[in-house]
């Protein structure tokens, strides 16, 4: 049967909620059911993986197609079924098939076929067929028609089951075809810590000659606009002065930071269970840095401001609020630091402001996350062991972001950036300068999502928190910092001249999996 004109569009918002079914952390199906116009009526996901691993009824029937034909059952009756049809990322298995056959669609129409299914992803084992065996040309005598249209954007729903990392044979499946897989390009930005392994960056000691421009933004906006323009594109480190947050609301964060981080790390764990693939709550040295092979000797707590994402992980109410409020005021200056950069960083971009319009805070797409660091203090010894086993408080990275504000204590030292970016590329001659805090500043770093939406142009430097120097030992002592990434909404397509476009939703999720490996496990 022939696809009608809205069968594409359709299938593409089922291929969404496969994505969004992952980053939820189940498996990547997704459904939705459109009327005879095309408008859609009912979407819905997989939710078989949240519910065992999130200690529900482990019921494996949650299939995105069972999901929605229960939904749809709620909202339409028998007469308004028939007219619709029902779009499915992935040809339905057989329990499937029956569900949709009792709700009485007329239509079906899959991306990704049973037949690729077996072959690339799941192998054999599965309970799928071709669904026309049981409907359309070739069902059995009696049954009632339905009518399959597929497989329609079948690479498009083979790369969000790539996307999502389960299926390894996929990614070799794609890799192999050379389709235009989008999680292959957050791999250049991983490549880039990787490939400091190899160079032995650990060893040289940090410089002292301040390269990181400090920028009262009060000034001129066309001064104040160029002196930005001049950092970000030249050391990708600065320091704001003149930016307006309230010191008093710092300081409350970094009260509630250390009241939290005091207590054991199984209350921590407690109050806040670590979900990797919402990039949300606590982890205690878990954190695995491309470029060291090794975790970071520290332990945090991510915020991330997107609807749900914290329930169930707010240690208290007093932590809530003092972040809340940090998180917002980050935001504006965030913005504002991104309205003085947009112009020359994304000309490309018609529409002026798109740039800080798609941070948006708490919404259901929203990516932006507030972390706070803390670096436990160790004995002596211990410290001096680690550094000669190549231990870093945090191994040499880059930030996934757009922008980060870096919020650090007068007291604490210890963070570095490379001194000679742009240089260092070819000759893999690495020096590092100290980026120590500033009264009243507030460090900011351009992250590899605005690097690569400008092709290049604004620079994502290097940076890494080193051990404890041996002046620095007695007594031991902590670290404590905060910083807030302005990561833009999922949805934001991330699209320039050099790179393939990908929405910020993969590109930080492949950052997060990189990092994070053995916190995504799948049933
Ligand atoms: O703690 C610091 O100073 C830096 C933290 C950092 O670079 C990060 O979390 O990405
Ligand atoms: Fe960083």
């Amino acid at each position: 049967m022939p696809p009608r004109s809205y069968d594409e569009e359709c299938m593409k918002v089922a291929i969404d909620e496969a994505r969004n079914a992952y980053l939820n952390g189940c498996m990547p199906f997704g459904a939705v059911l459109a009327d005879e116009n095309g408008n859609i009526i009912v979407r819905a996901q997989n939710g078989s993986a949240a519910s065992a691993r999130r200690g529900g009824t482990g019921d494996v029937t949650l299939h995105a197609e069972m999901e929605l034909v229960r939904e749809a059952c709620r909202v339409l009756d028998r007469e308004g079924r028939e007219k619709c049809t029902l779009y499915t990322s992935t040809e339905p298995c057989v329990m499937c098939a029956g569900a949709i056959y009792w709700s009485g669609v007329s239509r079906v129409v899959y991306g990704c076929s049973s037949m690729q299914l077996e072959a690339n992803l799941s192998g054999p084992g599965g309970f799928d067929i071709d669904i026309r065996l049981l409907y359309g040309p070739y069902s059995r005598e009696g049954t009632r028609d339905i009518e399959v249209v597929g497989p329609l954007l079948e690479e498009e729903a083979l790369i969000a089951h790539a996307d999502s990392g389960i299926w390894p044979k996929c990614r070799e499946y794609l890799e192999k075809n050379n389709a235009n897989w989008k999680a292959v390009a957050a791999q250049d930005d991983i490549q880039v810590e990787k490939s400091l392994r190899i160079s032995g960056l650990g060893s040289a000691p940090a410089v002292d000659d301040a390269i990181v421009p400090i920028i009262d933004i009060r000034g001129l906006e066309a001064e104040v606009m160029e002196k930005l323009w001049q950092a970000a594109t030249n050391v990708g480190f600065f320091v704001v002065t003149g930016h307006g947050i309230p010191q008093n609301v710092i300081d409350d964060a970094f009260a509630e930071s250390s009241n939290f981080f005091s207590q054991s790390v199984e209350d921590k764990k407690e109050q806040s269970p670590f979900a990797a693939n919402l990039n949300s709550g606590y982890e205690y040295m878990s954190q695995i840095r491309p470029s060291t092979g090794l975790a970071d000797r520290k332990e945090s707590i991510q915020i991330t401001a997107r609807e749900g994402c914290m329930d169930g992980r707010w240690p208290n109410d007093a932590f809530k609020s003092a972040s809340t409020a940090l998180m917002e005021a980050a935001h504006s200056l965030a913005c504002k630091i991104l309205d003085l950069l947009e112009p020359r960083a994304l000309p490309h971009e018609i529409e002026r402001g798109s740039l800080s319009k798609s941070h948006t805070l708490w919404s259901d797409d929203g990516q932006c996350t507030l972390r706070f660091l803390h670096y436990p203090p160790a004995p002596r010894a211990d410290i001096i062991r680690l550094r000669e086993d190549g231990h870093w408080r945090a191994g040499a990275h880059t930030d996934w972001a757009n922008v980060t504000l870096l919020f650090q204590r007068a007291e604490d030292k210890g963070l570095e950036c490379c001194a000679n970016p742009r240089v260092v590329a070819e000759s893999k001659d690495y020096r590092w300068v100290e980026v120590n805090p500033v009264e009243w500043g507030i460090t900011v770093n351009i992250g590899d999502m605005l690097a690569r939406w400008s092709d290049g142009r604004l620079y994502s430097n290097l940076h890494r928190v080193r051990m404890p120097k041996d002046a620095e030992l007695d007594p031991p002592r902590s670290r404590f910092s905060i910083a807030f990434f302005a990561q833009s909404d999922k949805k934001t397509l991330i699209k320039s001249q050099d790179s393939e476009p990908i929405t910020a939703g993969d590109y930080i999720m492949s950052r997060v999996r990189s990092n994070f490996e053995a916190n995504f496990k799948y049933p």
